[in-house]
């Protein structure tokens, strides 16, 4: 297993296998790539399916046991399939979706090896869904998230960008996953340096403190130090499960330096670019067409060159040296 300078093992990989998307939501961050989305024609520089396999092969030598595929929209691509069936088995597959294609294909990527899906659900009203995501696919997205339940998907989580325009949603959300048995929730900061609208941008230590009022029981999850609140009248049964009710799990990345403390995770990017951090594109390593030595060396070389991006946390000494910043051992410490 490979670990950075921080000590952050890396377990994980996260691929983006296209940057076109049939949705247009007005928070797109397309992975911290910025604005390089295009519409649903076909494009010449994804990598193909033997160079995401190849790359998988690579990562799963250096014992990363997790790949979550995302986009753009990855089931677009029509050999997604047969990417997740050519996955090495050590790893956990799951997938980021819109979820506008799970009705008819839902099935197909469980037989294929898909464990766990993740499908983006800002509202629970077409046209306020149509409002964010610029889509009239508001039913098919619901049929998708049904169709990845029959197909054994549990828990579907559904992820909500909480931002100016969604805020007021949130607690028919939590109700909603409270109320269905297989969903949960993931309500995800708005990250305005990434989609450049800063004025959109909500206090999220708001909905911390609004779920924790609510919670029946309070977890920190590993990665990321993500908080997840159990809410809806739930209880813990005596194999430590959870029966009833809901979770609701915030990923608050922005300016939380736990957050990029606990992070184990490497990207690529569609084109097959290999990066370290999903806010830093100044490390970028190809990976398509390599051989397999040169991407392992690849590798090697992004996570030796790892540094958390909510850094300010850890500073260099005089040796040169890194070290933790007095300024948030405290809150470093309570993690
Ligand atoms: N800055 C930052 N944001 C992240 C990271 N991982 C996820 N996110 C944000 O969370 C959003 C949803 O991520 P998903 O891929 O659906 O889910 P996940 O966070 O990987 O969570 P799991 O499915 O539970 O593993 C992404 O679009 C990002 O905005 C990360 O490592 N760093
Ligand atoms: S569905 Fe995802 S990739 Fe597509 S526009 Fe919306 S946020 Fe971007
Ligand atoms: S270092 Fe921080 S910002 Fe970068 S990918 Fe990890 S959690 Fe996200």
């Amino acid at each position: 297993m490979l670990t950075d300078e921080f000590g952050r093992e890396v377990t994980g990989v996260r691929v983006s296998l296209t940057d076109r998307c049939n949705f247009d939501c007005v928070y797109c961050h397309n992975e911290g790539l910025g604005d390089t989305r295009g519409p649903m024609e076909p494009a010449d520089n994804e990598m193909d399916t033997d160079d995401v396999v190849r790359f998988l092969e690579v990562a799963a030598e250096f014992d990363v046991d997790a790949v979550k595929f995302t986009g753009g929209e990855p089931l677009l691509r029509q050999d997604l399939e047969e990417i997740i069936a050519r996955t090495p088995d050590q790893m956990e597959v799951s997938l980021t979706t819109n979820g506008s294609f799970l009705p008819d294909r839902a099935e197909g990527l469980v037989d294929a090896g898909l464990e766990r899906v993740n499908v983006s659900q800002d509202a629970l009203d077409p046209a306020d869904f149509a409002e964010i995501t610029k889509s009239g696919a508001y039913e098919k997205v619901i049929e998708g998230v049904e169709a990845a339940l029959e197909a054994g998907l549990d828990p579907v989580k559904l992820n909500m960008v909480v931002f100016e325009h969604t805020a007021g949603y949130v607690p028919e959300m939590v109700d909603h996953v409270a109320e269905n048995d297989g969903l949960q929730l993931q309500l995800i900061e708005y990250m305005p340096e990434l989609t450049g609208k800063p004025e959109w941008n909500i206090d999220i230590e708001r909905v911390h403190d609004w779920l924790a009022e609510r919670a029946d029981e309070i977890e920190h999850r590993e990665m990321h130090n993500r908080k997840r609140y159990w809410v809806g009248g739930g209880e813990r049964t005596d194999d430590g499960s959870w029966s009833g009710g809901g979770m609701v799990e915030i990923v608050d990345p922005v300016e939380n330096p736990t957050f990029c403390a606990n992070c184990h995770r490497v990207r690529v990017t569609h084109e097959g670019y290999l990066k370290g951090c999903l806010n830093r594109n100044d490390d970028l390593r190809s990976m398509g067409e390599l051989t397999k030595p040169e991407i392992r060396a690849a590798f090697r070389e992004v996570v030796a060159n790892r540094v958390p991006y909510y850094g300010e946390y850890m500073v260099r000494n005089d040796e040169g040296e890194w070290e933790l910043n007095e300024k948030y051992i405290e809150e470093y410490a309570g993690a």
